[in-house]
């Protein structure tokens, strides 16, 4: 009869093997395959290498397991662990020639596990056909329904049908006790699940399971079949492509430290990866211990440069970092491998059948911490990484301090309400100038009498009010506790809050107006006439300490950024009571001309613009360059999440001059208007004529819940929306 030309070509593709030895590979691969030609010669031939290498090493294990029992009868001492495969000590040294493998195998069986205390222990991989849903190919199956075929992995893959388990079995010696072996091929592990109950109400989408097998602990006393299964990985329901995978293989390999061969990295062949073990060992005594076993790509030299334990917990946080984007603020891989420990003990200990999900699940999100009391899953919340964008990222990397380090004191966010993230704003203390704007910080504009060069020390403890205190009516504004005097501070509030106590000025041309290129210009509609502070600066002779330097010292407030329950979006609140006259925060943004707050407004209506305009009116002419605005949309402080209440805000904000002299520029300071306790969330008034549809800001239906509420317009879903509240 004719060869086949199938087999003729075969032998040819794997002609550095002996014949005899190719044809015997292929006899067994045509049986597995039911005679399907394509699943063999895909990838030029890789699962023929696999499984000729898989024979050659269980040859060998048969060879070596009859000369240990040989050993033990000799012997008459030692007895070979019942359930432990001879150990594969140097694969290249003592094999016959009949023995060598096609390829070496990259994973699985007989692969050298981690020396624990003196002791090798051995994991055996194995796959486990999903009972209900994959055909059972002709293959020796063991008494426990797991077969040993690593092609068939790859067979069940092609055929549509999904791997369900890999499981390990227990292969030690006495001293050791489980080994789990992981293929990074399968792993972006998201969740810890005990084996046994779980596994039979699997998701029918799930990936492949790997699980510990049952088996005894290091101190051989066996465990009871209801909890003996001790622990199994589940898979994530990976939508990510094969080719994510890989690069996360890669950088998984990277990442420890592993100098494994470029070839051995990648590519289309999933058993090209340096295999991975993990021991868990424990004592009934309530120890137990984790144990990480690398082995290079078979195939490959065994150049491995094992990191230390710390650089791999290193490695493994930054990696879990990246990967999972949103971990509890806690997690560390050491607190999840204790929490695995303290897991597998507890199963151990505790054959009852109870919710073992829950509570492995509870050990997850409790990494580092002692197991949950209550058995409830939360903290550890992933999200794969598809689903954040990059704001998103930046935003969370942010949560504890939304001011990235720029202030005094740290000022986390927090949302409890949803999931959204802040938008992306370019966090900066101080307010800059965006282009046009005329602000001259130099210390040679300031004239002698517009600071106080022969103070010393605090102005405030000095008995005559200097140069600095004309902004005050009775001398300084603040009191030596750094809180605005009262009756400076309720004169403020007054003029903010009673229209008969406000003095509006009038511009003959107001900058408002021309800003906006109508043909006809509108008469100015005034603008508020505010008293400022004037606080003592570089060019004064006080220290930096000095009691009338409030402003300029920054933030010092516990503040948090939150989410707001009542459908303004994020706000800001305080952590701890403010008293009265204190002050929380400036208003800081791109210093911007009129014409370039337009501008802005034209193109997006501006969500954070305040005006500088305290002073218009008194002057004539004023130039474009002098008619200053802040908008802190795209780079701003914590104000921006300040939102608006009518009237009976609890900040109040007033115009405090440091160092610049000219009256067009000055910082807009926040106070609290009254005591303010801890969590409320702070506000001021923006004053916004609800009623004016011509202003610069985003129109929105306001939901302060003030009585004084100045909103008309308030609609029905805007009332609801606070009725809820
Ligand atoms: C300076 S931002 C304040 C922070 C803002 N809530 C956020 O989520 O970023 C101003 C915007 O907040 C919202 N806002 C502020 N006060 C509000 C109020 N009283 N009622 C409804 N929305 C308000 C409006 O959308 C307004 O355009």
């Amino acid at each position: 009869m004719a060869p086949n030309p199938k087999i003729k070509k075969a032998c040819k593709a794997m002609e550095i093997f002996p014949e005899a030895k190719v044809k015997s590979v292929l006899k067994t691969l045509l049986k597995t395959y039911f005679n399907k030609w394509d699943f063999i010669e895909d990838e030029g031939y890789k699962v023929l290498l696999d499984e000729g290498d898989a024979q050659a090493t269980e040859n060998k294990k048969k060879a070596e397991k009859m000369k240990s029992k040989d050993v033990a009868t000799n012997r008459g001492k030692r007895k070979a662990p019942e359930l432990t495969q001879p150990l594969v000590e140097d694969e290249e040294e003592d094999r016959d020639e009949d023995e060598i493998p096609l390829k070496r195998r990259l994973r699985g069986k007989g692969e050298r596990g981690c020396d624990n205390n003196g002791c090798s222990s051995v994991g055996t991989l194995m796959l486990q056909n999903p009972k209900e849903e994959n055909p059972k190919p002709e293959e020796e199956e063991k008494d426990d329904g797991i077969t040993e075929l690593p092609p068939l992995k790859r067979y069940l893959r092609r055929n549509g049908k999904r791997v369900s388990a890999i499981t390990m079995s227990n292969n030690t010696s006495p001293s050791c006790s489980s080994t789990m072996s992981i293929d990074f091929k399968e792993l972006p592990p998201l969740l810890l699940l005990p084996a046994g109950p779980v596994q039979a109400e699997r998701d029918s989408d799930a990936g492949a399971l790997i699980i510990l097998d049952a088996e005894p602990f290091t101190d051989h006393k066996p465990m009871t079949p209801g909890n003996s299964s001790a622990l199994m990985l589940e898979m994530e329901k990976s939508k990510m492509r094969v080719e994510e995978r890989d690069r996360e293989t890669k950088d998984s390999l990277n990442d420890t430290a592993m100098d494994v061969p470029p070839s051995a990295i990648g590519g289309s062949s999933e058993h090209k990866f340096a295999a991975a073990a993990l021991e868990l060992a424990s004592s009934t005594s309530g120890e137990a211990k984790i144990c990480l076993s690398f082995a290079p790509a078979t195939g490959e030299t065994a150049n491995l440069c094992l990191p230390s334990m710390e650089d791999l917990r290193r490695a493994m946080e930054e990696k879990c970092l990246r990967s999972y984007k949103i971990v509890h603020p806690d997690f560390s891989v050491l607190g999840f491998m204790k929490a695995m420990c303290s897991c597998y003990i507890d199963l151990a200990k505790n054959s009852t059948n109870q919710s073992l999900e829950t509570e492995t699940m509870c050990a997850v999100s409790k990494a580092g911490d002692e197991s949950s009391a209550d058995g409830t899953s939360m903290g550890l919340v992933v999200a794969p990484e598809c689903e954040i964008s990059a704001d998103g990222w930046r935003a969370i990397s942010n949560i504890k301090d939304i001011a990235v380090g720029e202030e005094n004191t740290e000022i986390p966010w927090v949302n409890e309400i949803n999931d959204e993230v802040p938008s992306r704003f370019h966090y900066m203390p101080q307010s800059f100038v965006f282009r046009d704007a005329a602000v001259k910080f130099s210390l040679s504009s300031f004239s002698d009498e517009q600071c106080c060069s022969t103070c010393i020390g605090d102005c405030l403890a000095s008995a005559m009010p200097c140069n600095c205190a004309t902004a005050a009516d009775n001398g300084f504004a603040y009191t030596v506790d750094g809180l605005l005097k009262e009756n400076f501070l309720e004169d403020r509030i007054s003029e903010a809050r009673d229209q008969r106590k406000q003095v509006l000025q009038f511009c003959a041309e107001c900058p408002l107006e021309k800003a906006k290129k109508e043909e006809i210009l509108e008469p100015c509609k005034g603008h508020l006439k505010r008293k400022a502070i004037k606080e003592c600066w570089i060019r004064c002779g006080c220290t930096k300490r000095c009691g009338n330097r409030v402003v300029q010292r920054g933030i010092h407030n516990k503040l948090q950024v939150f989410f707001t329950q009542n459908g303004k979006g994020w706000g800001l609140r305080t952590l701890e009571k403010l008293p009265k006259g204190a002050f929380v925060c400036e208003y800081i943004g791109e210093i911007l001309t009129i014409p370039e707050l337009y501008q802005r407004s034209f193109e997006d209506k501006l969500t954070s613009p305040v005006l500088l305009d305290a002073h218009w009116g008194s002057e004539e002419g004023l130039e474009n360059s002098k008619t200053l605005s802040l908008d802190g949309t795209r780079y701003g402080n914590i104000s921006r999440f300040l939102n608006h209440r009518c009237v009976d805000a609890n900040l109040i904000e007033i115009p405090v001059h440091v160092e610049a002299p000219d009256q067009h520029y000055y910082h807009l300071a926040f106070f609290t208007t009254r005591d303010v306790e801890a969590m409320e969330e702070l506000s001021w008034d923006y004053g916004i004529d609800f009623d004016d549809d011509d202003h610069l800001m985003k129109p929105f239906d306001c939901l302060c819940g003030s009585r004084f509420c100045r909103n008309s317009k308030l609609s029905k879903k805007a009332k609801k929306v606070m009725n809820r509240a």
